[in-house]
This record gives structure tokens, C-alpha cells and sequence, in this order.
């Protein structure tokens, strides 16, 4: 039977998932969202989790951009995953992707680097070589991490913040949008500034 391509969420990080999609020629069947402010997406039709009716060969993509909410998702459903590299995104043939994983246009991916599951490349971000993502972590638009760089779990690094090589950046970190980050950060600090300082600890659950 042929594959079914479904997204989970609706909202402004799933219309840039389903427009990867669209431009991959990969055909998005329907959306599911319980909260959706239209009844569309990019003219895919939404329905809520209640509406859908599982077939063996459904594949999806949790497409929301906060991390613990999109790990909650995949922990409390059991789907199959696929991937969403955009055309224009750069991705080495020496790296791997973990299922679930959303790569958007312009982002680097290099050389023996490993991007863990559900996690979000966006626009324009690199991640040079031989770094290894956990789950669920972000790497917002324009950000950059050298290489030889750990990030752990659910982690983000905000837009254009700058990681730089052979650091270690804890479990669901957050570095503030245009940080310097030049020492290893702890788990769920939260840090700003050039360079970074933590200013806070958060941790999501
Ligand atoms: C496609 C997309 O849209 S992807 C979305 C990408 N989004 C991002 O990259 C956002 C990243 N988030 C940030 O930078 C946020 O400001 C955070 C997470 C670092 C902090 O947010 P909050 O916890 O709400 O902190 P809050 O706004 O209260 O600021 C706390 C202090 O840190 C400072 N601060 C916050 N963010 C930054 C920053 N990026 N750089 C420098 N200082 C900062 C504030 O000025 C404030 O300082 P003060 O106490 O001296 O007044």
C-alpha cells in the first residue's frame, strides 16, 4: 500500500514544514491539529487528532517548534516518522538524520556530523562537521555550531547565535539569540550575551 504523508501541527512552523514538503514533491495528505486557526495549510486540510483514521502505511512529521511540546507528541503517539530536507538545504552525504528531523532552506549539514530525531534545522543555520545533536533540539535560523560540538537533548540555539568548536551544550539549553557561546554550557541553562553568560536555569517539565 502507498505511503501517507501526515503532519502533526498546523500552525507558522508546520506551513514551512508542508512547504518543504510541497517543494519536494512529496504529497501531504492532511494535517492534524486540535487547535487550528484555519481549516487549511497551504491548501492541505486540517482535521483534528479525533478525525483521523490510522492506515498501516501513514507517515508522519510532528512539525511544532517547541521542543518539549514536540517530544511530548511523539512520546504520547505511535507513529512512523519521516524527514523533511528541504531541496535547497545542504546536507552531506556523510551525515546522518534521525527520523522525524526538519531541515529547511539554506541550512548546512556537514561531514560526520549526527542530528538526532525531531530536531529542527532552520533557515540558514549550520552545523559544521563532526558534531552530534540529540533529539529534539533546535538550531534556529542562522545559527552556527563548529565543529566537533555536542548538543544534548531539546536544546535550542537561537537565531544567529554562534557555538564555537568542541564544546559541549547540556540537555535542553537555551542560548539566547546572537550569544557567543565559548565555554560548555550546563544543562537548561539559559544563556545571553557575547560572550554567553547564564542567566537562568528553566527546566521544561
Ligand atoms: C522561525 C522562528 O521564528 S525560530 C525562533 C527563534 N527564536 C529565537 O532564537 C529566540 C531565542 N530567545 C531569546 O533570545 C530569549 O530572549 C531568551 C530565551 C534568551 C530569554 O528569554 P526570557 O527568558 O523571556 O528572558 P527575558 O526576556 O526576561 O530577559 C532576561 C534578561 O536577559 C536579557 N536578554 C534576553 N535575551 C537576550 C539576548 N538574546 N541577548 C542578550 N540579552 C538578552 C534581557 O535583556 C534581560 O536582561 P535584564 O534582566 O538585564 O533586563
Amino acid at each position: 500500500m502507498k505511503e501517507k504523508y501526515y503532519l502533526f501541527g498546523g500552525s507558522g512552523h508546520g506551513k514551512v514544514v508542508a512547504d518543504i514538503l510541497i517543494s519536494s514533491n512529496i504529497n501531504v495528505h492532511t494535517v492534524l491539529d486540535d487547535h487550528p486557526a484555519e481549516s487549511t495549510l497551504l491548501n492541505i486540510p486540517i482535521i483534528s487528532t479525533k478525525s483521523y483514521v490510522p492506515t498501516p502505511n501513514d507517515q508522519f512529521i510532528v512539525a511544532i517548534g517547541n521542543n518539549w511540546i514536540r517530544k511530548k507528541i511523539v512520546e504520547t503517539h505511535a507513529f512512523s516518522y519521516f524527514k523533511a530536507i528541504a531541496p535547497a538545504a545542504n546536507v552531506s552525504q556523510f551525515a546522518e538524520v534521525g527520523e522525524g528531523t526538519m531541515i529547511m532552506p539554506k541550512a548546512v549539514v556537514n561531514a560526520g556530523t549526527k542530528l538526532g530525531k525531531h530536531c529542527i534545522m532552520n533557515s540558514g543555520s549550520i552545523v559544521e562537521h563532526d558534531c552530534v545533536l540529540g533529539d529534539y533540539v533546535h538550531v534556529s535560523p542562522n545559527a552556527a555550531v563548529a565543529g566537533h560540538c555536542t548538543i544534548g537533548e531539546g536544546s535550542q540555539i537561537g537565531m544567529g547565535a554562534s557555538v564555537i568548536q568542541c564544546l559541549t551544550i547540556g540537555k535542553w539549553a537555551i542560548i539566547g539569540a546572537g550569544a557567543v557561546i565559548i565555554r560548555d554550557v550546563p544543562d537548561y541553562a539559559v544563556v545571553v550575551g557575547n560572550p554567553g553568560r547564564i542567566i537562568k536555569f528553566n527546566k521544561p517539565e
